[in-house]
């Protein structure tokens, strides 16, 4: 039985007195659950601060983005060995939005799910269609090459600790959802990918969420699905209150 995961992508929202109450709002109310991982992805600028409030909790903290060498003259970035040296343990990787506007390839995804893996964090890999790709049938294929490329040479004890997040990009930010069959179905195929390259076993471990204008009216559907293992959210993870309603949904049996 794969254990769920919910997690809040905060993108470029909240100042720091709303990130900390936040905060302490979800530490103080998250239900303890077998069932579920709970984490948040707030802007790089707060990774320490709430990375320390969750110290002794079970919220898990992830960046949104990293640069994939260990240090050096890289202006602007941070490295997965600082995430790590300051208690994140996940890494969002190949967000659409870093696809799209800091052009952010497959190549570079795969050289960050490597860096990701060396210094200890759980990557979780995006992948996802355009609009235009869904309507010429291309939705399968797509998500298909970007799973084989950002997995490229990464061993098989690693890849089922990683998780993946299927993203229709005409899903975000849109209000607009994949129905839940449909997500299940794509979410389905990637899981065919990674038993193409890695196995059955590897396959029925990995975690794939969904994302893309989830919330608390769609989320017990999305999670009904066979393939649907959690949630990558944005704007409903910018509220404590709803976001606190999606980790009670995935924290039922
Ligand atoms: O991009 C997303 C999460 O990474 C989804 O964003 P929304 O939930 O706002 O559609």
């Amino acid at each position: 039985m794969r254990k769920r995961i919910i997690a809040g992508n905060w993108k470029m929202y909240k100042k720091a007195e709303e990130a900390r109450s936040f905060m302490k709002e979800l530490v103080d109310t998250v239900p303890a659950s077998e069932n579920v991982e709970t984490v948040i992805c707030p802007p790089s600028l707060y990774l320490y601060e709430l990375a320390e409030m969750t110290k002794s909790s079970t919220v898990g903290i992830g960046a949104q983005t990293m640069h994939e060498a260990k240090e050096g003259a890289f202006t602007g970035e941070i490295s997965p060995k600082m995430l790590t040296d300051i208690g994140v343990g996940y890494v969002i990787l190949g967000h659409s939005e870093r696809r799209q506007y800091f052009n952010e390839t497959d190549e570079a995804v795969n050289r960050k799910v490597h860096a990701a893996f060396e210094y200890g964090l759980t990557p979780i890999v995006c992948v996802g269609e355009t609009l235009e790709e869904r309507e010429a049938g291309k939705t399968v294929d797509i998500v298909a090459t970007q799973v084989k490329k950002a997995f490229e040479g990464i061993a098989d004890s690693l890849a089922p600790t990683a998780v993946i997040a299927y993203e229709p990009i005409w899903a975000i930010g849109t209000g607009k959802t994949a129905t839940a069959e449909n997500a299940n179905e794509v979410c389905g195929a990637i899981r065919n990918t990674i038993s193409e390259l890695y196995g059955k076993d590897v396959a029925d471990a990995l975690r794939i969420q969904y994302g893309g204008s989830v919330k608390p009216a769609n989320i017990d559907e999305l999670l009904s699905m066979e393939h649907i293992d959690g949630a990558l959210v944005g704007g409903a993870s910018l509220e404590a209150a709803s976001f606190l309603k999606l980790i009670e949904a995935g924290s039922h049996a």
